[in-house]
């Protein structure tokens, strides 16, 4: 029977040349076909049969192999001890093995139906189910997917009961995953922030995970107004974030420093009493270093080092079976300079006045300084032995300064002695004694020493030497100590009686050595832990200083006052007054502290008498204070002091003129538009008078210049004489327009006739300028 099956057919279905069918059926003994000619039904099977036979596997395994392998998982490989990688499922293929062996036969169907292996396309449902329930969340997998239990075969296994697992499966993430959001709420309201102790809004806002508007909604619900770049301190922006549900916990910057000293403060119950610390302050010559070495002398207990004490810059005497520590440096300027670097070692000034002298400029100085400093004041009404020692005027002239002794109601110990004779200076220690009792001086010994250095130097054997004062704590020997920019370890410990020591307690004066540099007197010193971080501080400090000394910290001056008031930086003006004589200096006290409104208050802290010297640069130094000069003016060495540390002095010659400039500047109106350029100092080494000229002042230039153009300013003695312009500027009888530095000149001035030998020119010009 011929049926309908074309040789060009066959050919397509086979995939072979219809030449080869043509080929097969002639050599078969069939007649020659045409490609286009019908097959019977046998020619078909004859054909079939043959490619068959000649595309028939060897094995059911080989057949199996031949079909595109699924790369086995991870969790179906297991690694053997020895390395070699096993397939779980081997016992599965012994099996199909076996099968193919029992049956050799290669089944035709099979090998027409090749193309069509649908093992490839077999779904694993439950691995989109996976991908599914990966996309719903990419976090918390793990937590809400029971482990998979190692190799997923079994889901080929009975695939229809897994698909209904498989739904329970993810109606069971579904409700977990709600609950994981549920969670993450939760989470959110929780959230937790860190606040610095000011922070700008927008940064909270950040830190808040909120929009800067949210923020600044809930600030004004607040009634503060504040812009996203404006900064608002802790307790306002804790607020905030209350609102928002978020907790707050304060950030807070570990400097070196904190992580290098103890910061602890000191239970009440560790406090111990410790020895008061005295420093004896007073004017020149009436008698400060006589009263230290009869201190000195009286009580030195017998036997120690011969009874003499070494000079280390600080001793202790022991009065009625208490210890009191000494500052060996007497005067006011090395207390001020101490204090201006950040030490406040002393806790009772004696104030030396000697009865036949009272009152002088340096005792004002020092009660000034004083009570700058906030320490208790006993009066030494010294030269007591002397015939015109009168102490009743003493203590009169002292309730001018608000110092109202004991003896007439008042609170202020004043102990007549004699330094020269020994009188009273035992009554003298034991009012020190009564005070500090008052006082309840106390410290901790059980903790790492603090204090301050008293003095230091390099000597030639022992390297750098420094008397430190212990505060606070216990130093001992090996300690390890920085002191300013020096670190170093306690090589040897000295007492003020030059003996060797291994530990010194709060209050005791020590010197020192084992530090890498001299440290400088009033430098701060710590014993610390840790020698590294020490060092890395030092080094931080060195490179401050550096930096202090580019960019000077600011200072208060008239012209940033206001700047300064207006940003709550300052809230009191503290001011030095100098003038030529009492009645100004008080004078302009009065009228300058009449100036103190709501904002700032405006305190004279030092009023004198007499040229600005040193003393008054350094007390302003300290207490950040300007200086105003009523017909005086600085001495050179002031000057420079000024210079250096940015101190601001202010020269007038009107009391209307000071009070306009300070509360001008107060008002932030201060807009001085003149300014004096200094050009040179001339002395005054001889007079003469030339019937036509007048008045010559043969001066020599010390330094600077003088030119024509001139203003003369006429010092005597630190006072303000005059101001003048010059007449004539000559040199051997030539007129000139300018005079240098080392070289003599004779000036005239226009008005002023009264030179005398030994005035001072200061030669200046005017300048206009603008702030
Ligand atoms: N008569 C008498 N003279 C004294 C007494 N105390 C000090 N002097 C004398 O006064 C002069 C000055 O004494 P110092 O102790 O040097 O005075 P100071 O205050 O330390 O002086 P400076 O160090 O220059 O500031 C010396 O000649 C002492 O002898 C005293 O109690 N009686």
């Amino acid at each position: 029977m011929t049926i309908k099956y074309k040789v060009s057919d066959v050919a397509k279905d086979l995939n072979v040349p219809a030449k080869q069918i043509v080929d097969l059926l002639a050599q078969k003994g069939g007649e020659v076909k045409k490609t286009g000619a019908n097959l019977t039904e046998e020619e078909v099977n004859l054909v079939f049969e043959h490619f068959t036979q000649a595309n028939s596997e060897s094995s059911l395994d080989a057949y199996l192999d031949s079909a595109p392998k699924p790369q086995p998982k991870a969790s179906e490989v297991l690694k053997k001890a020895d390395g070699t990688v096993v397939e779980m499922n081997t016992s599965k293929k012994k099996a199909d093995k076996k099968k193919a062996e029992a049956k050799p036969e290669p089944v035709k169907r099979e090998v027409v139906t090749k193309v069509v292996d649908t093992r490839t396309v077999d779904v694993n449902l439950d691995r989109f189910n996976e991908k599914f329930d990966e996309l719903a969340s990419t976090k918390n997998v793990e937590n809400r997917r029971k482990p998979q239990p190692a190799g997923n075969k079994q889901k080929f296994a009975n695939n229809r009961n897994k698909k209904g697992q498989n739904f329970q499966k993810r109606r069971e993430t579904e409700a977990e995953r709600l609950q994981r959001i549920q969670l993450e709420k939760a989470r959110k309201a929780q959230l937790k922030v860190q606040i610095p102790e000011e922070i700008t809004v927008g940064e909270l806002a950040t830190r808040l995970k909120q929009t800067a508007a949210n923020v600044i909604k809930k600030l004004m619900g607040l009634g503060v107004m504040a812009s996203v770049s404006e900064v608002i301190d802790f307790d306002t922006a804790s607020l905030i974030a209350d609102e928002f549900g978020a907790k707050v916990e304060k950030e807070v910057h570990v400097s070196i420093e904190e992580r290098l000293f103890e910061q602890d403060e000191d239970p009440e119950e560790s406090l111990q009493e410790r020895p008061p610390v005295v420093v004896v302050m007073g004017h020149v010559d009436h008698g400060k270093t006589s009263i230290l070495d009869a201190i000195r002398k009286s009580h030195v207990t017998a036997g120690e080092a011969g009874g003499i004490t070494q000079h280390i810059g600080a001793y202790q005497v022991v009065a009625d079976g208490k210890v009191i520590t000494f500052l060996d440096t007497p005067g006011h300027e090395a207390f001020t300079s101490m204090r201006a670097r950040g030490a406040n070692l002393t806790d009772i000034a004696v104030l030396v006045v000697a009865a036949d002298d009272g009152i002088m400029p340096q005792t004002v100085e020092s009660i000034n300084h004083a009570k700058a400093a906030g320490v208790s004041i006993i009066v030494a009404i010294n030269k007591m032995d002397k015939p015109t020692a009168n102490p009743d005027r003493v203590m009169e002239q002292l309730t001018q300064y608000e110092l109202v002794p004991e003896q007439w109601g008042g609170d202020v110990i004043c102990v007549p002695v004699s330094a020269l004779t020994g009188a009273g200076i035992h009554d003298l220690l034991e009012n020190i004694n009564l005070v500090a009792e008052v006082k309840e001086l106390k410290a901790n010994p059980d903790r790492r020493a603090k204090g301050a250095v008293i003095e230091a130097r390099l000597d030639k054997g022992q390297g750098p030497v420094a008397t430190i004062l212990v505060q606070k704590g216990t130093l001992h020997k090996g300690d390890c100590v920085i002191a300013g920019t020096a670190v170093g370890r306690v090589r040897t410990m000295k007492n003020d009686k030059g003996q060797f020591i291994e530990e010194a307690g709060p209050s005791t004066p020590v010197e020192i050595t084992g530090l890498t540099e001299v440290p400088s007197a009033g430098d701060l010193f710590d014993a610390v832990a840790d020698e590294k971080l020490a060092r890395e501080l030092a080094d931080k400090r060195a490179a401050e200083e550096k930096e202090r000394q580019f960019s000077s910290y600011q200072k208060v001056t008239l012209d940033n006052l206001f700047s300064q008031i207006a940003e709550g930086e300052r809230k009191q003006l503290d001011i030095i007054v100098k003038a030529d004589v009492q009645g100004s200096a008080e004078a302009v006290k009065q009228s300058l502290e009449k100036l103190s409104n709501d904002e700032v208050r405006v305190k004279v802290i030092h009023a004198g008498v007499g040229a600005i010297n040193k003393s008054d640069v350094m007390l302003a130094n300290a207490g950040n204070a300007i200086i105003i000069g009523f017909n005086v003016r600085p001495d050179p060495v002031a000057k420079e002091e000024a210079a250096q540390c940015e101190v601001e002095m202010r020269m007038y010659r009107v009391i209307y003129d000071a009070i306009n400039d300070v509360t001008d500047a107060m008002k932030g109106m201060l807009a001085p538009k003149i300014r004096e350029v200094e050009q040179g100092r001339l002395e005054v080494r001889q007079v003469y008078k030339i019937s036509s000229v007048g008045l010559v002042a043969g001066s020599y230039v010390q330094e600077g210049k003088i030119t024509r153009s001139s203003k003369i300013r006429v010092v005597r003695d630190g006072i303000v004489i005059t101001e003048d312009e010059i007449a004539s500027l000559r040199r051997f009888k030539d007129d000139v327009k300018e005079v240098a530095q080392g070289y003599e000149c004779g000036v005239t001035l226009e008005k002023f006739a009264d030179i005398k030998e030994g005035d001072i020119f200061e030669a200046y010009i005017l300048e206009e300028y603008r702030d």
